[in-house]
């Protein structure tokens, strides 16, 4: 396996033992962007818990070559971000380098430089003083987009990055997207938005709780197999709906 890749052997991944991944196996190799496509409850953020080090595998293993866990930065779905959490748009965003200058470290001349520069790199400029609770859903994911460039790292997990923000926000973050690809980063991203996904990531890995197709993006997203993958999560769904009611109990 070449330095930097991330092979992941017959992994299987879900909570309190039920499965929500189903034996998945390929590697993504580094600088490779790839997209996690499938319907809702097919297990792409289960899948990137796993990639983060958050959820550990029922079955199989996911091995880094080469690679730590600080290595890998991760974005939740905006859902699990507090954001009423009280911090202005600069610390917040300054939060990304304390791998490197610690929880109480001071922020340098050099820190503050990567921080202006992610700041304008994202559009927010002006906003420093604001507190991350008054922006909108857009700002904020440019704000945490900023975080990830402060971060500096050689992975970055994106699950959903474009929900619910509009297009000028979209074609700014696809940038940056862009600029990590051309640094050789390893981009993963889940996405709902198949257009963007064919446009932006040359690798797509289809999920329907088990991989339906990894390859190349045309391919993976194509009208049958996304019909496919539908069918499937639908029929997983049915099946534990019909488990669960043989584990009830009767209530006589
Ligand atoms: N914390 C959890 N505890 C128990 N089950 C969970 C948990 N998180 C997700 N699941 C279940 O795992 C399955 C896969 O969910 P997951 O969120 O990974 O799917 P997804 O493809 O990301 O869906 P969506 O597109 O709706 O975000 C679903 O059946 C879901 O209900």
């Amino acid at each position: 396996m070449s330095a930097g890749a991330i092979r992941l052997e017959n992994v299987t991944l879900g909570y309190e033992r039920r499965p929500a991944v189903h034996h998945l196996s390929g590697v993504v190799e580094a600088g490779a962007a790839l997209a996690v496509c499938g319907p809702n409850g097919a297990g792409k953020s289960t899948l990137l818990k796993g990639l983060a080090g958050l959820l550990a595998p029922l079955g199989g293993r996911i091995a880094f070559d080469g690679l730590a866990p600080r290595d890998i930065a991760y974005l939740p779905q905006a859902a699990e971000i507090d954001q009423a959490f009280p911090i202005d748009v600069l610390d917040f965003i300054c939060m990304g380098a304390m791998r490197r200058i610690g929880l109480f470290g001071r922020i340098g001349p050099q820190e503050r430089a990567r921080v202006a520069a992610a700041i304008a790199a994202v559009g927010l400029d002006g906003f420093e003083d604001r507190q991350i609770g008054t922006l909108s859903g857009g700002q904020m994911q440019r704000a945490l987009f900023a975080r990830l460039l402060v971060e500096d790292r050689p992975v970055i997990l994106l699950d959903e990055p474009f929900g619910a923000i509009d297009a000028a926000t979209i074609d700014d973050l696809v940038r940056i997207i862009a600029r990590w690809r051309e640094e050789r980063r390893t981009v993963i991203a889940v996405l709902h938005e198949l257009d963007l996904a064919r446009r932006v990531f040359p690798q797509a890995l289809l999920l329907a709780r088990e991989p339906l197709f990894w390859g190349a993006t045309q391919e993976a997203l194509s009208e049958a197999r996304l019909a496919e993958a539908s069918r499937m999560v639908e029929a997983f769904d049915r099946d534990a709906e019909e488990c669960r009611r043989d584990e009830t109990p009767d209530a006589a």
